[in-house]
C-alpha cells in the first residue's frame, strides 16, 4: 500500500483510516496491534514534519530525540528526560539499540554521515548512499531492544537530495512521528551540507502497526479532520553539522536550569527557534516563572508556526499540568493536548 501526502499530517490522516479499514490483529512483543503489511509513505514536502493536531505535535521531544542521534550518544540519561519510554528498554543505563552510536561510530569508528556526503560529493547520482542502521547481530542474540530503522538511502537527483527510509517495525502513533521529524532534519542538514536542496521522503515500513489501547486516539485524530500543510522553514544555508557540538552545549545548559538568549546564543533565527522550542520545553522545571517565561518566548519566536506548540504548554501550565521533573511526551497516554 502507497500513501501519499503533502505532510505528516496528510500521511497520518490516510494511514490510520487505512490501518482501521483494512489492519489485521497480530499480536506483538509489545502488545495487541492492527497491523498493515508493507506500506509505503511518500511525503512531498519534507518540512511539512510536525504535526498540527491536537495531540500528535510532538516537537520538543522531536527535537529532544534529534540532537540524542546528533549527539551520538546511547544513554538513557539524556534522552529518558524527553521520551520516558526508553526507560523500559534500557540495559544498565543504555539503549543497545540507539541510532547515534550507529550513525556516527559504527563499529567503533565509521561515521556513516561522513560517508554519504563524500559519496555524494564525488559521486552525484550515487546509489549507493545507503546508512545502515540494522546489524546482522540484532537478530544473531537476544535484545531487549534493537533499531526498528534499517536503512537511510539518499538519492541526489537534479539538485535535490531524496531520501528512502526503511523501517521493519513501526509505531504509527507514537514512533513515526518523531521517525518522520527526525530522519527528515538529518535529510536537510545533509542537504545543506551538501548545498543541495531538499527532495522527497519515502518511508517504507515491512510491520506498520498501532497497539489496540490507542485505537481510538488514532479515531479522534481522523475526527479531528484534514489539518492544513504547516512547513518548517527552510534550513539556513551552511554546514548545519558545525552548528551541532554548540547546540548541545546549549541543551545541556537548560537542561541544567539556565537561561539564555537564543538569538544572541545562535546568531540566527532558524536555530533561535530550535533553542527556543527547548526553552519551552525546560521552563517546567521552573513553576515559579513558567508562564511569564513561555509567554516571553512566544512573543520571541521569529516563526509563527511554533506558537501553537507553546501555547499547548501555557494551556498545561496554567492548568498547573507540566510541573518540574514531568516528562515532555506522555508516552504513557493521557494528555491529549500538544506537548
Ligand atoms: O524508531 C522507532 C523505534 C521503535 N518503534 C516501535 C515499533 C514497535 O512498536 C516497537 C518495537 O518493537 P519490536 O518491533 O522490536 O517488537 O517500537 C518505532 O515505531 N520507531
Amino acid at each position: 500500500m502507497e500513501i501519499q501526502a503533502d505532510s505528516l499530517d496528510g500521511v497520518l490522516y490516510n494511514l490510520y483510516q487505512a490501518i482501521r479499514t483494512h489492519g489485521r490483529p497480530h499480536k506483538g512483543s509489545r502488545g495487541d496491534t492492527l497491523e498493515l503489511l508493507g506500506v509505503s509513505l511518500r511525503i512531498l514536502k519534507p518540512r511539512a514534519r510536525i504535526s498540527t493536531s491536537e495531540n500528535r505535535g510532538k516537537p520538543f521531544s522531536a527535537i529532544g530525540e534529534l540532537l540524542w542521534y546528533l549527539s551520538g550518544s546511547n544513554k538513557l540519561d539524556f534522552i529518558s528526560r524527553y521520551v520516558p519510554a526508553y526507560r523500559d528498554d534500557a540495559v544498565d543505563g543504555i539503549i543497545e539499540g540507539a541510532y547515534g552510536p550507529r550513525l556516527l561510530a559504527m563499529r567503533g569508528s565509521i561515521n556513516q554521515l561522513d560517508s554519504i556526503h563524500r559519496l555524494l560529493s564525488e559521486k552525484q547520482g550515487s546509489r549507493r548512499a545507503v546508512i545502515q542502521l540494522f546489524n546482522a547481530e540484532d537478530i544473531a542474540a537476544d535484545h531487549k531492544e534493537i533499531p526498528c530503522t534499517t536503512t537511510l538511502q539518499f538519492h541526489l537527483r537534479e539538485g535535490l537530495l531524496h531520501l528512502s527510509v526503511t523501517m521493519r517495525s513501526n509505531d504509527a502513533y507514537f514512533g513515526l512521528p518523531h521517525d518522520v521529524f527526525c530522519f527528515t532534519m538529518l535529510q536537510e542538514m545533509i542537504a545543506r551540507r551538501l548545498g543541495v536542496e531538499l527532495g522527497e521522503y519515502y518511508q517504507y515500513v515491512g510491520s506498520m502497526h498501532v497497539y489496540d489501547a490507542y485505537i481510538e486516539a488514532i479515531d479522534k485524530y481522523v475526527e479531528e479532520g484534514f489539518q492544513a500543510t504547516v512547513e518548517m522553514p527552510a534550513m539556513p544555508e551552511g554546514d548545519p553539522f558545525r552548528r551541532v557540538d554548540g547546540l548541545l552545549a546549549i541543551e545541556a545548559r537548560l537542561g541544567a536550569g539556565e537561561e539564555l538568549d537564543a538569538q544572541a546564543e545562535t546568531g540566527d533565527s532558524y536555530w533561535a527557534d530550535i533553542v527556543r522550542l527547548l526553552q519551552v520545553f525546560w521552563a517546567k522545571e521552573r513553576p515559579e516563572t513558567q508562564t511569564g517565561t513561555l509567554e516571553r518566548l512566544r512573543t520571541e519566536l521569529a516563526h509563527a508556526l511554533y506558537r501553537p506548540f507553546v501555547d499547548g504548554r501555557l494551556h498545561l501550565a496554567r492548568r498547573g499540568v507540566v510541573s518540574a521533573g514531568a516528562p515532555a511526551q506522555p508516552f504513557d497516554g493521557g494528555a491529549d493536548v500538544a506537548v
